[in-house]
């Protein structure tokens, strides 16, 4: 059994680590954290947690974190940096969800989210956990940085298009909209249930901190001799509670027939597991990838014009975030890597 710590117990991220952790068959949850609720029982705080917990929420403390095979940090940005590298020192492997330990270059990192980094050098190390991109380097990695909601939808959407290099790399354009979990559990004034009920609007539409982000994940697998990717990004707030939907256009440098292009899809994707490529045609929705680590995609060239538009869904809080962690997770200790991922979506 993988012995497993989460810090930052309390929030949506999680929890959701530990509703996919409870019925994992190779890992045990021995340490949960939380500051403003030590001393009271997980399954308190969230009955649905009552018959697979009997654990209380502590303070975060080394030396009961580093008794872990490894720790997942579910914390605000910011935490982890502060906190792994007495982890690391000590041998324990680590899994942060959080911005920390995601962008290479410090200085952008720093500016996207206004403060200095307090471990630049395990930035360095850490290996951005997108499976289908970095596998081979997850293996072995003793930091993994797991990937943004949005970054996750949008690289997978548009990796395919960037990799073939048969896209106009200094165009793209991505819309998304994401559900509300998407913000975390702290109460905001936009996020209560008059506000965001019944509405739908972008924000953050002239810089988000997931755009360096994803020019940096889409720059990685583009040719070398290809021009930078550059990409406009305009997130949405979607009035439902777990889900993104990204749009994403691309203007095209390729003469390949719609067929072709579903191949080139189908074959970037035949041996991964979480992404699955709808039949031609097909519009992808959220509630199809509920609670699950699935990515669904679709592609197509609407009306023969020279946009190539992929559609690509995920559930922010599952492989946006905690679901694609145990995937990092299964794959850094030799499991199958979908192990205590294979539920189906919830519906309806
Ligand atoms: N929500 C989502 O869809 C996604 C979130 N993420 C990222 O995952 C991380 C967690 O997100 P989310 O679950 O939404 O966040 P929440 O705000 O819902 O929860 C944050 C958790 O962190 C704990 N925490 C806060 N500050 C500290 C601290 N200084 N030391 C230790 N623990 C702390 C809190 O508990 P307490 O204060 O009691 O200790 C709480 O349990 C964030 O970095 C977020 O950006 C990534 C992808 C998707
Ligand atoms: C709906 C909503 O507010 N979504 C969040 C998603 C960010 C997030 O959780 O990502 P990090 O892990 O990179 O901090 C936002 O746009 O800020």
């Amino acid at each position: 059994m993988i012995k497993v710590a989460i810090v930052g117990g309390t929030g949506y991220t999680g929890v959701e680590l530990l509703r996919l952790l409870a019925t994992h068959p190779q890992a045990e949850v021995t340490v949960i954290t939380s500051r403003s609720l030590r001393g009271t029982p997980v399954a308190e705080l969230f009955s649905s947690l009552r018959g697979h917990y009997d654990l209380d929420f502590c303070e975060p403390d080394i030396e009961q974190l580093s008794a872990c095979d490894v720790v997942f940090f579910a914390t605000p940005h910011g935490v982890a940096q502060a906190q792994v590298p007495a982890l690391i020192e000590r041998g324990v492997r680590v899994i942060d969800l959080s911005a920390d330990f995601r962008l290479k270059d410090i200085s952008t990192w720093e500016q996207w989210y206004g403060q200095e980094h307090a471990a630049p050098s395990l930035a360095q190390e850490a290996v951005y956990g997108l499976p289908e991109v970095n596998r081979a380097e997850i293996v072995g990695a003793q930091l993994v940085a797991c990937p943004g909601c949005y970054p996750t939808a949008i690289q997978l959407g548009w990796i395919p298009l960037l990799e073939a290099g048969v896209v106009e790399p200094a165009g793209l354009i991505a819309s998304a909209a994401s559900g509300a979990s998407g913000a975390g559990r702290q109460g905001k004034t936009d996020l209560i249930l008059a506000e965001n009920s019944d509405n739908f609007r972008a924000y953050s539409a002239t810089g988000h901190r997931h755009l360096p982000e994803i020019e940096q994940g889409l720059r990685q697998v583009q040719p070398h001799d290809a021009s930078p990717a550059q990409v406009t990004f305009v997130p949405h707030l979607l009035p439902m509670i777990r889900g993104i939907h990204a749009t994403l256009f691309a203007k095209s440098q390729t003469d390949m027939s719609p067929l072709e292009l579903q191949q080139l899809f189908e074959n970037r994707y035949k041996n991964e597991p979480c992404v699955d490529v709808l039949p031609a045609g097909s519009h992808p929705q959220t509630r199809s990838v509920r609670g699950t680590n699935m990515c669904r995609i679709s592609v197509m060239q609407p009306q023969d014009r020279d946009t190539l538009l992929v559609m690509s869904v995920i559930d922010n809080l599952a492989k946006g975030a905690s679901a694609q962690a145990i995937q990092n997770m299964n794959i850094m200790f030799g499991l199958t890597e979908t192990l205590g991922l294979e539920s189906p979506a919830l519906l309806p």
